[in-house]
């Protein structure tokens, strides 16, 4: 997917641009404050209807405005498409493709999938499990999409279910629903699982590479435990009294969770410095991205917010090195402040353009003009 031409209005400091992309290498750099993050915000808002930042959608609206509009002009899967996208504060949102209202965010995932990193995601490793769910899930939507209806399936059974066990109905009344819940978490947890090891090999050798510790990998923790391997009807038999007691289902895929694992299986969270799990969190983004490059139905966009931020100079060149081997068709945004240590990525790229911030300004500047 990629997109040739966006217009913002509204969002943030941004003073409305219209903005012509390259396929492959965009640069968006400026000061602080300028706006660039707000840049990418508008893109991440075509594949997810929200921002990366916030989920208080009025932060994002400006704060003498009422409404924010994003609207591209992109291709995916081999066809032009317009797509408009509208939040109003009260929350009110209009979708638009080719000019027919659309009801559902997955249409959105599904044509523009957008892939980000940055610093807010560095602390995915001691974060609860919820956010790590969230990232595992996304990948593994966009190289099946079937997972979303069995995902929301199992979960409105797990609603019914837990409705009476906070009722503290008889067993009788709530194993009718556990047949299904077992079907529908172990087809969940297949995809999951087919992900995780189609995603190991590439993790492990970006990861290799990246902080120097063999042996990292993926391990997925289903949302059982189910060490006497009885199976998950029969647990759900087990814990039955103790689900009444809390009110709820202690085992299903709302509670699986992703661990980052180091040699000897040490929690990658508990074991690395700060800087080594941010370079952690970029392997995994890159196996995700490689991933879906291999074998999802199309690309996503990559946005790299704040390139420089968070790396010293051998992993920021480490990192360029690889951005500069990505297939010619994969679109990259990425943001800094300063250009300098871009100039060999920016050589080693065909087709690139770039776009100076300042005050919420954007322009478009050739990449020939580039003062260093
Ligand atoms: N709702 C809003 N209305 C108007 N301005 C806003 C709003 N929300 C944030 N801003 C301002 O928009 C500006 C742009 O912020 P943004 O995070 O995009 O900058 P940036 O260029 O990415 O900065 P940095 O390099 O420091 O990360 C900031 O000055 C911020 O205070």
């Amino acid at each position: 997917m990629r997109v040739n031409q966006l217009t913002i209005s509204n969002l943030r400091n941004l003073k409305n641009p219209t903005l012509s992309f390259s396929p492959q290498l965009n640069i968006i750099y400026g000061p602080n404050a300028a706006g660039k993050s707000s840049l990418l915000e508008a893109l991440y808002i075509l594949g997810n209807g929200r921002s990366f930042r916030t989920s208080k959608h009025n932060k994002v609206i400006n704060d003498d405005n009422q409404d924010i509009t994003v609207f591209a002009k992109l291709e995916s899967s081999g066809a032009s498409h317009k797509l408009g996208f509208n939040r109003k504060r009260n929350g009110e949102t209009a979708i638009k493709l080719n000019g027919e209202i659309v009801k559902r965010l997955s249409t959105l995932a599904k044509l523009s999938p957008v892939q980000i990193l940055s610093p807010e995601q560095y602390d995915l490793l001691i974060k609860g499990p919820g956010a790590r769910r969230k990232q595992l899930d996304w990948g593994v939507f966009h190289v099946e999409h079937s997972i979303l209806s069995t995902w929301q399936k199992c979960h409105k059974i797990l609603l019914q279910r837990n409705q009476l066990l906070k009722r503290k109905a008889p067993y009788s009344d709530v194993s009718v629903w556990d047949k299904q819940l077992v079907n529908l978490s172990q087809q969940v947890t297949q995809l999951r699982q087919a992900y995780c090891d189609k995603i190991n090999p590439l993790f492990s050798q970006f990861a290799k590479a990246f902080i120097q510790q063999a042996d990292c990998h993926l391990e997925l923790y289903p949302g059982w435990s189910d060490k006497d391997d009885i199976g998950l009807a029969e647990l759900y038999k087990s814990q039955f009294e103790k689900d009444k007691q809390l009110g709820f289902t202690q085992s299903s895929i709302h509670k699986a969770d992703l661990k980052f694992l180091l040699a000897r299986n040490k929690k990658a969270g508990d074991y690395l410095s700060r800087g080594q799990q941010k370079l952690l969190i970029t392997a995994f983004k890159l196996a995700q991205l490689k991933a879906m490059q291999e074998y999802g139905q199309q690309s996503p966009l990559f946005l790299m917010d704040d390139i420089g931020a968070e790396l010293d100079a051998n992993h920021q060149t480490q990192l360029l090195d690889l951005l500069a081997q990505q297939p010619v068709n994969q679109q990259i945004f990425i943001t800094c402040v300063h250009l300098a240590p871009l100039k060999p990525l920016i050589e080693q790229y065909d087709q690139v353009k770039m776009f100076h911030v300042e005050h919420g300004q954007v322009e478009e500047v050739s990449s020939n003009a580039m003062v260093i």
